[in-house]
């Protein structure tokens, strides 16, 4: 028997970690990120590809959160997830759009579908999916093959995996406190907010991305020109738009792209927005 309200509220989680998505590719100006301007430092996709991807994996999220709800161990999680990725890579031609955004907003979505109706500060969702699957995550080892593995085994830095199992704390310590600082420095800017939550993610993540594209002097160098960003004052700082133009257009020149902390910016607008509703 379909039980209504569990899967009214599946896919009301599905529907916010959508918009988080969309969101994300919307913000403006991104350092070296695809967005509704420009594809920054890539190649091969555009908004329209991110746009599809999107489309194509939020029925997943759906499907993630009444997992939860129904208390499905991480092995049926990583089941749905990878059939997400097949989905993404269907939609996408081949290219790898989100599969971060996969694992890290798919977890999210079970712990949501978990928690029910329960009122649960965006902090608190976080961290619940670092104890509920956190050590069997941290169990696996990084992978040889793909492009965040190798950069975690090359530079000994955790990556995507890592940053789940421990309860996402650079959305908790950079990310939220980052978002919530923008609005107020930016007063009816949703999009300020959201470029000053990427600044500060970035200005601290082990972005397995960037190491992948520019090695840890291309890591170090992307942290370097968000710190001056924010030192400047923000999206609080006169010409701050201009400024966030000039480092996406450095990066597009040195082809760095932080895709871990685009993903991450998703995360946090959709912890954000789940807390509210
Ligand atoms: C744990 C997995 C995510 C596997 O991850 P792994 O570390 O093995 O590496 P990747 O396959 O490279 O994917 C990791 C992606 O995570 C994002 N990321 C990077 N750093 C961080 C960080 N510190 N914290 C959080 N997230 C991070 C990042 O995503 C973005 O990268 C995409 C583009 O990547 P790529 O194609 O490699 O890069 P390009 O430069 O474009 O390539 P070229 O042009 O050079 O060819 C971008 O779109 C963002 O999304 C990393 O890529 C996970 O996949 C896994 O275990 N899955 C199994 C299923 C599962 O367990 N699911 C759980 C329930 S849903
Ligand atoms: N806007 C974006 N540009 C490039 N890679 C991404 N991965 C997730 N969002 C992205």
């Amino acid at each position: 028997m379909p039980n209504f309200a569990s899967d009214s509220r599946a896919h009301h989680i599905a529907e916010l970690a959508h918009r988080a998505l969309i969101d994300e590719l919307e913000a403006w100006p991104k350092p070296g990120l695809v967005s509704l301007v420009d594809s920054g430092s890539h190649r091969d996709m555009d908004a329209d590809t991110l746009r599809r991807s999107a489309g194509a994996i939020a029925p997943f999220f759906a499907e993630l959160a009444r997992a939860g709800a129904e208390g499905a161990p991480l092995g049926d999680l990583r089941r749905i997830g990878l059939r997400a990725e097949i989905a993404m890579m269907a939609a996408t031609g081949g290219i790898n759009a989100h599969k971060g955004a996969i694992f890290s907003l798919g977890l999210i979505c079970a712990a949501a579908g978990l928690a029910g109706g329960e009122a649960v500060s965006a902090e608190d969702l976080a961290e619940r999916v670092g104890a509920l699957w956190g050590p069997e995550i941290a169990r696996k080892p990084a992978s040889p093959i793909t492009h965040g593995g190798r950069a975690a085994l090359r530079y000994g830095v955790g990556g995507a995996g890592a940053e789940a199992a421990a309860g996402f704390p650079a959305v908790r310590a950079l990310g939220l406190p980052a978002l919530r600082r923008g609005r107020h420095l930016a007063p009816g800017h949703p999009q300020a907010a959201r470029i000053e939550c990427l600044f500060a993610l970035m200005a601290d993540l082990d972005d397995t991305n960037l190491l992948h594209r520019g090695g840890e002097e291309g890591l170090r160098y992307a942290q370097g020109a968000a710190r001056e960003f924010l030192e400047a004052g923000g999206v609080g700082a006169a010409g701050w738009g201009d400024r966030a133009l000039a480092v996406h257009h450095a990066f597009v020149a040195a082809r760095l792209s932080p895709g871990g902390s685009a993903d991450l910016l998703a995360v946090t607008l959709f912890l954000d927005s789940l807390a509210q509703t």
